[in-house]
């Protein structure tokens, strides 16, 4: 948006990057309709390809969303799930994402989906890396539907502000839109684990990328971002570089 000043300057106001808002009364709403739209995308890439691929976050807001997810009609057998990142802890650890996802989306007919874990018996991320990025590479891409948490730090998946901070490098490759890794082992000074985490580049091969944050604080975030070109948060970069506007849900 612009406005003329006395002397007929224009001057150029920021705009915020685009998101298409999806918002809701509470979060039982909210979970019953993400999960809606998420299933018909599988469906809908199944119909097209003969599967579905889907990476999901992990922490504490989705579990609802997850929960509604597993009772969806899908032919979950043809699906492949995978976390967008994983704490470098046991699966059955209170910490570890890949036991949320166990735990709540593949349960009932969803227990059929074939799992892809970002997590080995290996001492630490950086050791595992490899076959990682092979497996990913193999048999996760092109990814159909993501779905993203937000930090209140402004962190999507395990890409942190802080990322590259231990290692020069990693942030622009964790960032760059079209990178040639599909995921880093990274390590954060706002989390006590390391972990393992898709890139931007991988997240963005998938046509349905879905943003799911709940609360005002969170949404704050959010909103700065989307509207200062030169905020360094990564989920500035997840609305500049993806290929079309993510789909926001949010409720307070
Ligand atoms: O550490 C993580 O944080 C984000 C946000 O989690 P939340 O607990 O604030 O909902 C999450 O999206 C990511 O998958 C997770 O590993």
């Amino acid at each position: 948006m612009g406005a003329e000043t006395g002397a007929g300057l224009r001057v150029i106001e920021p705009m915020p990057l685009p998101m298409h808002a999806h918002e809701f009364a509470d979060g039982a709403e909210l979970a019953a309709a993400l999960a809606r739209a998420v299933a018909a995308d599988l469906r809908g890439a199944i119909a097209r390809r003969g599967s579905a691929r889907i990476a999901l976050s992990g922490g504490s807001t989705p579990r609802a969303f997850l929960t509604e997810l597993s009772k969806q009609t899908v032919d979950w057998p043809h699906v492949t799930v995978l976390p967008v990142d994983d704490r470098w802890v046991h699966p059955r650890h209170e910490r570890s994402n890949e036991r949320l996802l166990r735990e709540t989306l593949l349960q009932g007919a969803a227990a059929s989906a074939r799992f892809l874990p970002l997590y080995r018996p290996a001492p630490s991320p950086e050791a595992a890396l490899l076959p990682v990025l092979g497996r990913i590479a193999h048999e996760a891409l092109p990814l159909d539907v993501v779905v993203l948490g937000m930090g209140e730090d402004g962190h999507v998946a395990s890409l942190f502000p802080d990322l590259g901070a231990d290692r020069p490098g990693l942030r622009e490759i964790g960032l760059d839109p079209r990178g040639r890794a599909p995921a880093l082992a990274v390590r954060t000074a706002n989390a006590p684990e390391p972990r393992m985490t898709l890139t931007l580049s991988a997240i963005f091969t998938a046509p349905s990328l879905y943003l799911h944050i709940e609360g005002a604080k969170k949404r704050a975030v959010l909103d700065a971002a989307a509207m200062d070109p030169r905020s360094p948060l990564p989920v500035r970069a997840v609305l500049a570089g993806a290929p079309n506007p993510p789909e926001l849900y949010w409720c307070p």
